[in-house]
């Protein structure tokens, strides 16, 4: 598990270790991670140019001190300086070690030709010391100008503990903000590093133990790894039987959309369920039943549907597909009066919108995996696009406001329930930006809480087996919702191998 914390954690748990250090201790363990991190990422530190973004704060101070290091290295280092300050120790270590500073001018712009922006562009490599944890908002003035410089360098950029101008608490992106190819982040994981459009900007994640696990509390966010999915998810077992590996019911799929019924029932029977009861109008039915035999039907009568639904299923979901009629909305109320764990995705959360109490009242386990337009529908006066710029922080009102377990689709899958750190899902890739493959994610995740996952543990194990499976899929063209479901079995396997 990769934990990440909140800036205001981090603070304190520095405060409390600095205490107890020789002064500037914790700085040089960051500056000889970093300069670690920097010379792994150079194919030789020995005559490369090393250019140094510098801010006024201590950011800029790692970077000055690993700047130092390099330069000892036999590298030719470069700091341009654009704070109001600089560390003034960072900078005398990196004199003395043979680097060199220059001031770059105050102005917004940094003029093409200028000293400063000749030297980004001939970098081997680039630091990015110009905030850290004392950032707030997207990058201004100068500080901005050597973001965008720097990106349209051909040199890799490593980001000094985040990419400077991103918001690390939340993984908000709003303004300019430098995009990194690896961020080396100091003590712990910061939230926005897992989280888009953040995390985009942090490239690959690279950890620098400085000895501040001791002071650390409970994460904010968790960031789950193979090990930690294998260990969650459940296995057959020698006394297992088909009841006991869990019995999912599936109220999906309407005349309308069958589809969204085939591709939820073939996600549950590749994420292990011991039996899929599909409950529907006869049309649907036959195609699930012609798609996948082993799925056993209950044919509801539309007259009377309510009274067809199977009883003594372990799990149920309910929505994709099915509709926001009223008989929809019966459906939805009959199935949450149970006391089986509910998965509500696409349709039942939008009906969701109008009957909060439903589920906010419901002692069993409930679990909400809208995308970001559904979600905005359970928040007032909520944008989708005010969802996806703060995923994090939606998920977690919505699931304290409705009492359950959120999965908020996207980009990123974040996950969210009360009293609980956050998830976020790293496997998640644009591959699965096409029609159903939310449908394919119903149907897995509904099979983990039918084996007896609680909701928060099969999210995170369904997100993460879903993005997987979506890599493992691709073999360089597009994939679509029923490749992911071929895909399935291999991931599980995969997941004992990464
Ligand atoms: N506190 C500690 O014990 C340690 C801190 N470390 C480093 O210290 C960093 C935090 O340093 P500081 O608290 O000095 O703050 P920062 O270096 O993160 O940045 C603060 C400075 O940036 C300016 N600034 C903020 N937002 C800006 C924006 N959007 N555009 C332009 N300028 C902006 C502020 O005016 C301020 O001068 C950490 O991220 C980490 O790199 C490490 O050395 C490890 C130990
Ligand atoms: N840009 C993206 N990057 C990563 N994953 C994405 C992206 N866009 C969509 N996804 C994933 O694809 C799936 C789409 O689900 P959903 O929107 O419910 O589609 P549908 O209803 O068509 O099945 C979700 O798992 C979501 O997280
Ligand atoms: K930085």
């Amino acid at each position: 598990m990769r934990y990440a914390h909140a800036v205001e954690t981090v603070r304190k748990a520095e405060g409390e270790l600095m205490a107890r250090l020789p002064d500037g201790a914790l700085m040089q363990r960051a500056a000889t991670g970093l300069a670690g991190v920097c010379a792994r990422v150079l194919p030789r530190v020995y005559g490369s140019r090393v250019v140094l973004l510098i801010g006024s704060g201590d950011n800029g101070g790692d970077a000055l001190y690993a700047g130092s290091q390099l330069a000892r290295r036999g590298a030719a280092v470069r700091a341009l300086l654009v704070g109001s300050r600089v560390h003034e120790a960072g900078l005398a270590a990196l004199r003395a070690a043979g680097g060199r500073a220059v001031d770059v001018p105050r102005s917004a712009e940094i003029p093409a030709g200028s000293a400063a922006s000749m030297e980004v562009a001939a970098a081997d490599l680039i630091v990015d010391g110009l905030v850290g944890i004392g950032g707030s908002g997207g990058l201004r003035g100068p500080h901005a100008s050597l973001a965008i410089l720097a990106g349209a360098a051909e040199a890799p950029v490593v980001a000094v503990d985040l990419p400077s101008g991103i918001d690390v608490d939340t993984g908000a992106v709003e303004g300019t903000a430098v995009r990194a190819d690896v961020t080396a982040t100091f003590g712990t994981h910061k939230p926005g590093l897992f989280v888009n459009p953040g995390a985009a900007h942090a490239g690959v994640v690279e950890f620098v133990d400085i000895g501040l696990a001791g002071e650390l509390p409970t994460a904010r966010l968790e960031c789950p790894q193979a090990g930690d999915i294998d260990a969650l998810l459940p296995r057959p077992e020698p006394e297992s039987t088909k009841y006991r590996r869990g019995v999912l019911g599936m109220a999906v799929g309407s005349d309308r959309f069958r589809g969204a019924a085939v591709l939820a029932a073939g996600g549950a029977l590749r994420g292990g369920v011991g039996m899929v009861r599909y409950a529907g109008r006869e049309a649907v039915a036959t195609e699930v039943v012609r798609r996948w035999p082993e799925v056993v039907v209950s044919v509801l009568d539309p007259g009377d549907p309510l009274a067809g639904l199977p009883e003594g299923v372990n799990a149920w979901v309910v929505g994709p597909g099915r509709g926001v009629d009223g008989a929809a909305a019966a459906e939805l109320e009959s199935i949450l009066a149970t006391s089986a764990p509910v998965l509500l995705d696409a349709d039942a959360v939008t009906l969701l919108g109008q009957r909060p109490r439903l589920v906010r009242d419901r002692a069993a386990p409930t679990l909400l995996t809208p995308h970001a337009g559904e979600l905005a529908r359970l928040l007032p006066d909520t944008s989708p696009r005010e969802v996806e710029a703060r995923r994090l922080e939606h998920a977690t009102r919505a699931a304290e406001e409705y009492r359950c377990v959120v999965l908020l689709k996207g980009s990123t899958t974040v996950i969210a329930e009360p009293g609980r750190p956050a998830a976020a899902d790293p496997t998640g890739t644009s591959l699965l930006a096409t029609a159903g493959t939310g449908d394919v994610l119903s149907g897995l995740v509904g099979s983990l809480l039918s084996g007896g996952l609680a909701p928060r543990e099969a999210a995170m194990c369904g997100a993460y087996l879903h993005g997987l499976a979506a890599r493992l899929a691709h073999d360089g063209g597009p994939i679509g919702a029923s490749d992911l479901i071929d895909a399935l079995p291999a991931a599980i396997r995969a997941l004992r191998a990464e």
